[in-house]
């Protein structure tokens, strides 16, 4: 990517999306191109083809899905799945058409087989049966890799598709129903303290095991690899680490300073009993995190504090 390139980000008021404009614009990139939803419904597309046509992008970071935890992922189905198939289609196809020089899809640990072994290897992929919770997205999200492989193999397109793990930081999603789990602990946890409760609802037994990595690690991962890699194999992107959902609520629990009870909601899905990424292809490609998750969520919780009015 050149300083000068035209970088479209889909995606940029998310969480993902607005840490890959921060990272471009720290990186020297300052002709980046956004829409939010409402002024281009990826969705809709001859709206996003004559999108294409005018602004003629170079680069593009797909960042734009129907996004959220595990409650929202179970009772929404065919949103998750709708919307995810006709953003990807759509983007990719223009990105096609309009000779995009590379486009960087980004998918989701969750494409993996439920019961896959572990640490999960790229090659797991279409290995076994999904977690039924999350199983329209995940298969939007293997259709949007399968669709970097295919524009590959038959236009020579350069597109590739990255996987990250379950990922928190500013502008994440803290509506106590739609969220995932860290920003929902870090907002019922502040409340709790604030009010004064007693205890704090968890959702599940807390015995999964989840990954987390803060989003700015996640924009630094997508930009390096824009930078630097071309190959039709996709990357896991993550820390290689993971806790269970009780350590994570300890952290929080700790790190918001409520001195309450913790109570498990056994009536809430667990969902997948484990998702640790393996880690080494990225590391071979010379690239770690660097935000462990007990800082991570110290700056979080103070991103929070200050943005309450915004994100709650
Ligand atoms: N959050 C996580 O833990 C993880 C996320 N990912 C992936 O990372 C990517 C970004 O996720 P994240 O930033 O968390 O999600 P967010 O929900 O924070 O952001 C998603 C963005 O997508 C845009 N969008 C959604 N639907 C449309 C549409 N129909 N037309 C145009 N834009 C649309 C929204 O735009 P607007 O604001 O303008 O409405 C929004 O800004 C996704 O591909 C997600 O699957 C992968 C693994 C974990
Ligand atoms: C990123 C990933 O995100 C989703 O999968 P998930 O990892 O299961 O997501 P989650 O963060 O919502 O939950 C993680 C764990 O935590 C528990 N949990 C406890 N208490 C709360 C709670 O208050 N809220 C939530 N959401 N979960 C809670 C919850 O029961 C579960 O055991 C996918 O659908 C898919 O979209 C995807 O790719």
């Amino acid at each position: 990517m050149r300083k000068q390139d035209k970088i479209y980000v889909a995606g940029h008021r998310g969480m993902v999306g607005s840490a890959i404009v921060r990272n471009l614009r720290n990186s020297g990139y300052q002709n980046i191109v956004t829409r939010t939803s409402s002024e281009l419904d990826l969705r809709n597309q001859t709206a996003v083809a004559d999108f294409f046509a005018d602004e003629q992008p170079n680069y593009v970071f797909l960042a734009a899905a129907k996004v959220g935890g595990i409650w929202a992922n179970n009772v929404y189905r065919a949103e998750f799945l709708y919307d995810n198939l006709l953003i990807e289609a759509n983007i990719i196809h223009s990105a096609y058409k309009n000779k995009v020089e590379k486009l960087l899809f980004l998918g989701s640990s969750c494409i993996y087989p439920k019961m896959a072994p572990q640490p999960l290897k790229e090659d797991y992929l279409l290995s076994g049966y999904l977690e039924a919770t999350n199983e329209p997205y995940a298969i939007a999200k293997i259709a949007g890799i399968k669709l970097c492989e295919a524009y590959r193999s038959q236009y020579g397109c350069n597109f590739i598709s990255a996987m990250p793990t379950n990922l928190y930081g500013p502008n994440d999603n803290y509506d106590l129903q739609g969220s995932h789990v860290l920003p929902a602990l870090i907002r019922k946890f502040h409340e709790a303290k604030s009010n004064g409760s007693a205890f704090v609802e968890i959702w599940g037994s807390g015995s999964p095991r989840r990954e987390f990595l803060h989003a700015d690690d996640l924009a630094d991962a997508c930009v390096f690899l824009m930078e630097t890699y071309n190959e039709k194999l996709f990357v896991n992107i993550g820390t290689g680490e993971d806790v269970t959902i009780r350590e994570l609520a300890e952290l929080i629990k700790e790190t918001v300073g409520f001195e309450g009870e913790l109570r498990w909601n056994t009536d809430k899905p667990d969902g997948t009993p484990r998702k640790l990424m393996d880690v080494s292809r990225l590391h071979n490609l010379g690239w770690q995190h660097r935000t462990d998750l007990k800082k991570g969520i110290s700056i979080t919780y103070q991103d929070f504090l200050r943005n309450q009015e915004v994100y709650v």
